[in-house]
C-alpha cells in the first residue's frame, strides 16, 4: 500500500485515508474526523487504466475490442482483461517482484486471492443453489466466461491459462469503474473503498476535463468520524449480482427470482396479438422479477390470460391498452392465478433450506453461506409474491365486505400498491 500511495502522490493527491483490514476485508478508512466536503484524492488520467489505453497498449486491442462488441455489451472489461494478462499483473499482485511496468505499484496492491462464483471450482455446486435464479445467474456467466477465454486466446500471442484469466476477469469485474468520459476503467486507490448502502456511502467521484489529461477528482459527502470506513456505491445491485462480480452480500439488499412466462396458446389470435404488443416473446422465457418490477409483468399475464377468440377486432389497439391498465375482473383473477402459478413452479423448484453437505475450506464456508442467503431472499420473494396474490384475489373474488369502497379492478390495484408500500421485503 505504501508503494502505492507514494506512486500517487508522486503524480496526484490523496488525502485523509488509511488503509486497514475492517469487517469488510481491506478497505480505506478516516485517519482522522472529517467534516464537511473535503477533495480525498486527485488522480491524473495517465493513472488510470482505461479500456482505450488498454487497447492502444496492445497489439490486438482493436481486433480485440471489434470482436468483443459481438457478444457482449461491455467490451471494455475484455480489453481490460487483455491488458492486465499482458501485464502479467497477477504475477505481481500482493508481491514485491520486479516489474517494469508504469502500473507496477498498482498491480503489487491488487489482491492475488479472490473469492467470486466466477472462481469457484468448476464442479463445486452447492446442493442450496439447485433451482434457484442464482445458480441460472452462475451458469450463465460459466458459459459466457468460456467464450470469452476462447476469444482472448485466439488474440493473445503466447498462451494465456484458464486461472490467470479468471483472476483477471475477477479483477476487472470487481473494480472497474464506468466513467461517461472514459468508458470502463480501473482507477488506482480510489478502487480500494469498499461498498456500502446509500446510508453509509461518503464519498462521490467524477472526471473533470478531458480523456487525455483530466482528473478523476474522490470527494466527501458526509462528515465521518476518525476510524469510520469510507465507503462507495457499486450501484443499486440485488444480493445475487454482488456475489456473482464482487463476492459478497449484504444483510439486507433486495431479492432478484426468475419466473417462467409462456406465450398465449397459437390459436388465440388475439391474445397473441396483444402479447405481441407489451413485447411478449414467442416462446417460455424466464423474466427478472423484483419487488419493484412485479407489477410491470401483470400486462403479459393478463394478456396470456385472455380467452381465444378467432380474429382479431378492429379495436384490438384500444383492447391492448385496456390490457396495459387492468381491465376486468374476470381477467385479473385469471392473471394473477397464472402469476402465482408461476411462482408456486419457482418455490417448488427450491431446495430446502437445510439441504448441503457440511462445507469445508473456509472458501467454501463462506461461498455456501452466501448462497443460502440469496436463495433464502428468492424464496421470501416468491413467498411474499403469493401472499400479494392471495391478498388481491380474496379482494377480487371475496365479498369485500373488509375493503368497502373497493368497487373496481383500479381500486384493487392502489390498495395492493399500498400493501406492497407497507410490506415489500427488504431483506
Ligand atoms: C473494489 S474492491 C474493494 C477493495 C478490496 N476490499 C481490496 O482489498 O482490494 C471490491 C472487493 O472488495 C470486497 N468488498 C467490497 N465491499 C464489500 C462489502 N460491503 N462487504 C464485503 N466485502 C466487500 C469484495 O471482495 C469485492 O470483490
Amino acid at each position: 500500500m505504501e508503494g502505492l500511495e507514494a506512486w500517487i502522490r508522486r503524480h496526484g493527491r490523496c488525502e485523509a485515508v488509511a488503509f486497514q483490514v475492517g469487517s469488510r476485508g481491506r478497505g480505506a478508512f478516516a485517519a482522522e474526523s472529517l467534516q464537511g466536503v473535503e477533495e480525498l484524492c486527485r488522480l491524473p488520467a495517465k493513472l488510470l487504466i482505461t479500456e482505450a489505453r488498454a487497447a492502444a497498449g496492445l497489439p490486438w486491442g482493436a481486433q480485440l475490442r471489434e470482436a468483443a462488441e459481438e457478444f457482449t455489451g461491455a467490451p471494455g472489461l475484455l480489453v481490460l482483461t487483455s491488458f492486465l494478462l499482458h501485464e502479467d499483473a497477477k504475477k505481481h499482485a500482493a508481491s514485491e517482484s520486479a516489474c517494469d511496468s508504469f502500473y507496477a505499484p498498482y498491480y503489487r496492491a491488487l489482491p492475488k486471492d479472490l473469492n467470486t462464483p466466477m472462481l469457484w471450482p468448476e464442479a463445486w455446486h452447492p446442493n442450496c443453489i439447485r433451482g434457484s435464479h442464482l445458480e441460472r445467474l452462475i451458469k450463465a456467466k460459466r458459459h459466457s466466461l468460456a467464450l470469452e477465454f476462447t476469444l482472448l486466446q485466439s488474440h493473445h500471442e503466447k498462451p494465456i491459462s484458464w486461472e490467470d484469466f479468471l483472476w483477471a476477469r475477477s479483477i476487472v469485474a470487481s473494480r472497474a469503474y464506468a466513467l461517461p468520459e472514459l468508458h470502463r476503467c480501473l482507477v488506482p486507490w480510489a478502487d480500494l473503498l469498499n461498498h456500502g448502502t446509500a446510508e453509509e456511502v461518503a464519498v462521490r467521484y467524477t472526471f473533470e476535463g478531458n480523456a487525455d489529461d483530466g482528473e478523476f477528482v474522490m470527494t466527501l459527502c458526509r462528515p465521518l468520524v476518525a476510524n469510520e470506513e469510507l465507503l462507495q456505491s457499486y450501484g443499486r445491485k440485488p444480493n445475487a449480482l454482488l456475489l456473482l462480480d464482487y463476492g459478497f452480500v449484504l444483510p439486507y439488499a433486495h431479492a432478484v427470482v426468475s419466473l417462467p412466462l409462456r406465450p398465449p396458446a397459437k390459436e388465440a389470435q388475439l391474445a397473441q396479438h396483444i402479447w405481441r404488443r407489451l413485447g411478449g416473446r414467442d416462446r417460455e422465457t424466464s423474466l427478472e422479477v423484483d419487488s419493484a418490477s412485479w407489477t410491470k409483468l401483470l400486462p403479459l399475464w393478463r394478456a396470456a390470460s385472455l380467452e381465444g377468440r378467432e380474429t382479431i377486432p378492429e379495436e384490438a389497439e384500444v383492447l391492448t391498452q385496456r390490457v396495459k391498465d387492468v381491465w376486468e375482473i374476470s381477467l385479473e383473477i385469471r392473471a394473477l392465478r397464472r402469476f402465482q402459478e408461476a411462482c408456486d413452479a419457482a418455490l417448488q423448484k427450491l431446495q430446502p433450506a437445510e439441504a448441503g453437505a457440511p462445507a469445508k475450506a473456509e472458501w467454501e464456508i463462506f461461498a455456501e453461506r452466501c448462497c443460502t442467503q440469496v436463495v433464502q431472499e428468492e424464496r421470501s420473494l416468491l413467498n411474499w409474491f403469493s401472499w400479494l396474490i392471495e391478498a388481491a384475489l380474496s379482494c377480487l373474488e371475496g365479498p369485500r365486505r373488509d375493503w368497502p369502497g373497493l368497487d373496481g379492478p383500479s381500486e384493487v390495484t392502489a390498495y395492493l400498491g399500498q400493501l406492497q408500500a407497507m410490506s415489500a421485503p427488504h431483506s
